[in-house]
């Protein structure tokens, strides 16, 4: 491979390099699909790899200069050989490039598109930061349309809508033929997907290309059934980064599963709510060189957004009276965003009769004037609120955050926030789904004066935190000890006595690879189990997986989900169950295991095993493991009663859909404590994080908030929202997380502290009256506390516990952390 191949970078050499690997690259004939198993720069040729071949000769230092727009690989084979050092300036996008916009129905580019989709032809990765409506999706859409023109391959869009996946794909323009494969969808209708001819967008879920939450393994067709892959995007792009708003560990692998499955080198990030911080870390994980950092940026606020910000003490009435004010009443597509689902009915009954009651637009059906949606409702009601907003038949919509992803309605003229949004990368995106069209639109917040809506935010941050005991449950759950740390030391003490013998004799023997001795095991980790032993959700604990593989030391590797345990029934008795065990060594070893173990199968006729660690321990791969076992129920070998077709009598199944690791199985005593120390801390910093997060937010709208919504002086206003508009442009551009961050250790005040001591009290009785009348069940600290702060988990879940009003949600004023430590003593104190 080019790998190690001194190439110094003039037209002669590559000439060289040319002949070199004509052979193997048929590629350079133009057109024709490359040996996959070959270097970077060969895998999927004809589609964008050259520049990505260049692009690794420079990053080794041996091209200074970038080759921004220069390598077109688009325009066909060896076209490229124009390799003079030249970066191509906008004014010198090609023609192609500009037909390609008009066929895609548009006349020109607006800010960022054109650099952006010039880099991607160039085959280099690219980091677009665009507020939301700015055009991102054409970023992706026109070097698809030109990449398929030239060659036969395919553009691969990640995108975690997958509910609007559907909408997505019909709603691209006519000349691009796309597809979607999620994991909502039927395997026939999966695998039909890649018949249907000449594809030029894939759009997947980032669970059906990398496995996920109950899905066991991605979806992705085999590389071989997939024509080359130009380029990756990735929608959401802020989703890879730990620190984002909105982190989603899947997103962490899937950059890893496109580089290694697919041979992709040219990604197409696209965000609307990106901090300095996120974008350092998602630029890291797209594999850009850190200088080239967001290359497409936009300011955070559109310029036709008017912001304001009010502290009214009755919000159900300043909110009626904004809804038929001067400004707001003239508007005829509202959103209005709140934080509880029982919320959004209340609001939209709310606003219906008071409509019917009292406004001039007594005319206008009820049924115009609002309706709630929310992730609770039915899919089909949901479809028809969306259906109903979209086409005009429906003012306002009271929604929850579920409402708005992926929204292309271009005439939404004001966004009112009922509640304070967790954060200000929310805040920006639900707000960037006014004024699309670039008209002005309104965006109104209700900051809750007494901090109300902060209680009610914080009860999220602590919903997923996690305690050092259950840290450290997990953590024995995934270093389970090895024994090549006694089979090294045995090693080596025969290795010792082989030093003494001729060197002939100890010829080929392997010293061990400094103090690590252990190369790493698969294990499973059956994931219903965990999530009830340890009381946390799925998705909290693939988060902690997720840290332990982000950390220096690769502390782990996570695989896609997979099945760990095989049952195997021979229907033909003991007798049937030892042919098996002869034609299948998987099995003759588990057999003999169990043997040494005391357990005989000699009169079984089934057998459970997990079959991962069965497979490591035998140093095969689990998939070949897997296949030999599915192939004993066909096997002629093992029929019986002299049938001589059909299955063989041998029901092979697997179950236990678990976490699957390559995980180091010889840590010391201190390297697992400072693996607990090192997971509690992320934990506690997340937390911290999200809880600085929130107090930026507070922060920023309290320090332009008028006391009532209005009206107020034009000036006065606009003032205030350009204020707010700089305070959001610093939180993203400049101060970022880093900036919250700094401010994490300072706790809240709001105008009016609680009195904690008053309230311990009272709790205490609380606790220790909730305790005695569910004296059968058992309960920790921390349980209690999420309890009594409303927050639902896999053993307590809030359809039960919610239903006792007595308890659930009773203590959202009191510091949680406070609270569990109270509820810990009472707990000690009832043993
Ligand atoms: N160059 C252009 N000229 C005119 N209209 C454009 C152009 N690019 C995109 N648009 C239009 O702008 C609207 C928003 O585009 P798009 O959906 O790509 O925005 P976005 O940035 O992806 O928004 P979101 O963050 O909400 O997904 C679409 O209706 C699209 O047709």
């Amino acid at each position: 491979c080019l790998k190690g191949t001194k190439v110094t970078w003039s037209g002669p050499t590559l000439q060289v390099w040319k002949q070199k690997w004509q052979k193997k690259a048929r590629w350079f004939g133009g057109g024709g699909s490359m040996d996959r198993s070959s270097d970077v720069c060969f895998r999927c040729g004809g589609t964008g790899h050259w520049a990505s071949a260049c692009r690794a000769l420079d990053q080794r230092g041996r091209c200074k200069v970038g080759l921004q727009g220069v390598l077109q690989p688009w325009l066909g084979g060896f076209v490229p050989l124009v390799l003079t050092y030249h970066v191509l300036s906008p004014a010198e996008t090609p023609e192609e490039v500009f037909e390609a916009l008009r066929a895609l129905g548009y006349s020109s580019f607006r800010p960022g598109q054109e650099v952006a989709i010039m880099r991607v032809l160039s085959g280099l990765s690219t980091l677009v930061v665009l507020s939301t409506g700015m055009g991102k999706s054409l970023c992706y859409q026109l070097p698809a349309y030109l990449y398929h023109k030239r060659s036969k391959c395919i553009t691969l869009v990640i995108s975690p809508l997958v509910s609007l996946m559907d909408d997505q794909v019909s709603g691209l323009p006519r000349c691009l033929k796309a597809v979607c494969i999620h994991s909502n969808m039927p395997k026939s209708q999966r695998e039909a997907v890649m018949e249907k001819g000449e594809v030029q967008v894939l759009l997947l879920s980032p669970e059906a290309l990398v496995g996920g939450s109950g899905s066991g393994c991605g979806f992705l067709p085999s590389a071989d059934r997939l024509p080359p892959v130009a380029f990756a995007c990735i929608d959401e792009a802020h989703c890879v980064s730990e620190w984002s708003h909105n982190f989603r560990p899947c997103y962490l692998r899937l950059c890893k599963v496109l580089r290694d499955r697919l041979g992709v080198r040219c990604f197409l990030g696209l965000t609307a709510t990106a901090t300095l911080a996120t974008a350092r870390d998602v630029v890291q994980h797209l594999g850009m060189p850190p200088e080239e950092g967001i290359t497409v940026h936009s300011a955070a606020v559109p310029p036709n957004l008017r912001l304001s910000v009010s502290m009214d003490r009755d919000r159900d009435e300043a909110l009626i009276s904004l809804l038929q004010g001067e400004c707001f009443g003239a508007l005829d597509s509202i959103i209005v965003y709140c934080t509880r689902r029982e919320e959004t009915s209340r609001i939209a009954a709310l606003i219906r009769t008071w409509w019917v009651h009292g406004s001039a637009l007594r005319r206008r059906s009820p049924a115009w004037l609002a309706d709630s949606y929310h992730a609770g409702l039915s899919a089909a009601e949901r479809r028809r609120v969306q259906k109903r907003f979209m086409s005009g038949q429906l003012r306002v919509v009271v929604a929850t955050v579920a409402f708005g992803m992926g929204l292309d309605k271009a005439d939404v003229r004001g966004v009112v926030h009922y509640n304070m949004p967790k954060n200000l990368e929310s805040y920006v995106q639900e707000i960037g789904r006014a004024g699309r069209d670039g008209a002005t639109a309104h965006c109104h917040l209700f900051l809750d004066p007494e901090g109300g809506d902060l209680h009610e935010l914080r009860r999220h941050i602590y919903g997923d935190s996690v305690d050092f005991v259950t840290v450290k449950k997990l953590v024995q759950k995934v270093f389970v000890p090895c024994k090549c740390l006694e089979l090294h030391q045995k090693h080596q003490e025969v290795t010792k006595v082989r030093r003494n013998l001729p060197s002939f004799l100890t010829h080929g023997i392997i010293a061990a690879p400094g103090p690590r001795v252990c190369y790493k095991h698969e294990r499973a980790i059956p994931i219903q189990p965990t999530v009830e032993a340890l009381d946390l959700r799925e998705e909290a604990i693939e988060t902690l997986l997720c840290y332990l593989e982000l950390h220096p030391r690769r502390w782990l590797e996570l695989l896609p989900p997979t099945y760990s345990s095989c049952r195997l029934q021979c229907y033909g008795g003991p007798r049937q169950l030892r042919d098996v065990a002869r034609s299948s060594p998987p099995v003759a070893v588990f057999l003999a295991r169990e043997r040494l173990e005391g357990r005989d199968h000699v009169h079984s006729s089934s057998v459970e095993f997990n079959v991962v660690s069965l497979s490591d321990s035998m140093g095969w791969e689990v998939v070949l493991v897997k296949r030999a076992l599915r192939q004993l129920q066909w096997d002629p070998r093992l029929r019986r009663d002299g049938r001589r077709a059909g299955n063989s009598g041998v029901l092979v199944e697997f179950g236990d859909l678990s976490f699957h690791l390559r995980v180091y199985g010889d840590l010391s005593a201190e390297e697992l404590d400072s693996v607990c120390d090192f997971l509690h801390q992320r934990v506690v910093a997340r937390e911290k994080m999200a809880l600085g997060q929130l107090r930026a937010c507070f922060q920023a709208f309290q320090s332009v908030a008028f006391q009532t919504y209005g009206p107020h002086p034009v000036a006065e206003e606009e003032q205030r929202s350009s204020r707010l508009k700089a305070l959001l442009s610093d939180y993203f551009e400049k101060e970022g997380e880093l900036g919250a961050r700094r401010r994490m250790d300072a706790t809240f005040t709001t105008s009016r502290p609680p009195q904690l001591r008053d309230w311990e009290s009272q709790a205490r009785a609380d606790i220790r009256h909730f305790l005695d009348i569910r004296r059968d069940e058992k309960f920790s600290g921390r349980a209690v506390a999420r309890i009594f702060h409303g927050i639902g988990s896999p053993c307590f879940p809030a359809q039960v516990y919610g239903r006792d009003r007595r308890f659930w949600r009773r203590y959202l004023c009191m510091d949680f952390h406070h609270l569990a430590r109270v509820a810990t003593e009472e707990i000690l104190a009832t043993r």
